[in-house]
């Protein structure tokens, strides 16, 4: 077994790092978040409150923070990565250097890098020299503003190595986090980037006054979708049963706080998605790129997501929101599981 993790550096103070800053505060650890905007390290470190991703929370009076990297990550023995999925890369790539040997690194990004198409896991092994299997990957339903508001919620830490799962899971387990380990990181990670393109596809159809009918077949196909895809590239088919899959799927398609969702409603009541980009506030809608990549590699691997590519159609080829979802309905008929 690892020893315990004690001091956790966050880099990002958007709206999931600074809640899971306050999740590993909470638990009783020691963390130092990092965050691009000196004034908003400032208000976390002077103030305890982040008024800029999550107002009106209150943050342990242990959490502190920095706009400087390399102060952030000094005697860190975990990183946890906070940023998001299109700009890891560039991220991780000037952190690097400052990395302490030995840390835990940590991924809480949902999505798949364009062009690569990576898997998060896989773009921060190949950029900080490690296995893949090393990373820690925290997903499943778990929005930022509920867990800052200690509400109860379950999260899966997948990683194939099981004893840097426990020791992220002893790190972070409070009174209201329950994380769960899973060695299916292929099937968690994909769940996670998945689940937040058909969040956009709910959205979208409530956008268009759609009801609970369509939203649940839509989550239903979405998952059967994202299973396949799994299923294709190794991931265990039960992964998708569980949090990392249905249960993310429902948290992020029927809430109103999900950012991907709130994004699908304004293009289905025929926002631009330039509109709907600046009505986001500065905020990643992940599926909004990930539609794309994901799709990208579906195809590579000969897998049919209809749902996935109706989603990269409305939003990068313009097609209407409605011939979309006509389109859907009008493919040709098939057996359920086929
Ligand atoms: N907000 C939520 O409820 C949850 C978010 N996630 C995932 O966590 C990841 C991070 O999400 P949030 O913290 O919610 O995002 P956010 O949009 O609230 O914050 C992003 C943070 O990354 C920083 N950043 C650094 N480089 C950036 C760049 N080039 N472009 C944009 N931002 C940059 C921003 O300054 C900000 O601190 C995403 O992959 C998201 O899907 C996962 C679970 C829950
Ligand atoms: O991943 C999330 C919940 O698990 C957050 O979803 P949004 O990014 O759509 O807000």
């Amino acid at each position: 077994m690892r020893p315990d993790v004690q001091r956790v550096t966050v880099l990002g103070a958007g709206s999931w790092g600074t809640a899971f800053a306050k999740v590993l505060g909470d638990a009783g650890r020691d963390v130092t978040m990092w965050a691009r905007r000196e004034e908003v390290a400032t208000d976390i470190r002077e103030r305890h409150t982040n008024s800029a991703y999550l107002p009106g929370v209150t943050l342990p009076a242990t959490i502190t923070a920095t706009s400087d990297p390399a102060e952030a990550l000094r005697a860190a023995e975990a990183v946890v990565l906070a940023v998001p999925s299109q700009s890891l890369r560039a991220n991780l790539t000037a952190w690097r250097d400052l990395l302490p040997r030995d840390a835990i690194l940590v991924s809480l990004a949902k999505g798949v890098e364009l062009g690569t198409l990576k898997r998060m896991s896989e773009v921060i092994a190949e950029i900080v020299g490690i296995d893949a299997g090393d990373v820690v990957v925290v997903t499943g339903p778990n929005l930022a503003k509920e867990i800052a508001a200690g509400q109860p919620s379950a999260s899966v830490l997948a990683c194939a190595d099981h004893d840097r799962a426990v020791a992220i899971q002893r790190a972070c387990a409070n009174s209201y986090f329950r994380p769960y380990t899973n060695t299916d990181v292929v099937g968690c990670e994909l769940g996670g980037a998945c689940k937040n393109v058909i969040a956009l596809s709910t959205g979208m159809a409530a956008g268009l006054g759609l009801g609970t009918n369509t939203m649940a077949t839509l989550i239903t196909r979405g998952l059967a979708e994202m299973a396949r895809l799994g299923a294709k590239l190794g991931a265990d088919p039960l992964t998708f049963a569980g949090l990392a899959g249905v249960g993310d799927l429902v948290a992020t398609c029927s809430s109103p706080l999900s950012r991907n969702r709130t994004f699908g409603e304004r293009l289905g009541r025929g926002e631009t998605l330039e509109q709907a980009q600046a009505a986001a506030g500065g905020q990643v809608a992940e599926g909004v790129m990930s539609c794309s990549s994901i799709r990208a590699l579906a195809q590579s691997v000969g897998v049919d997501m209809p749902i996935t590519d109706a989603m990269h159609r409305v939003c990068h080829e313009g097609v209407d929101p409605r011939q979309a979802g006509a389109e859907l309905l009008g493919r040709s008929q098939k057996h359920e599981w086929s």
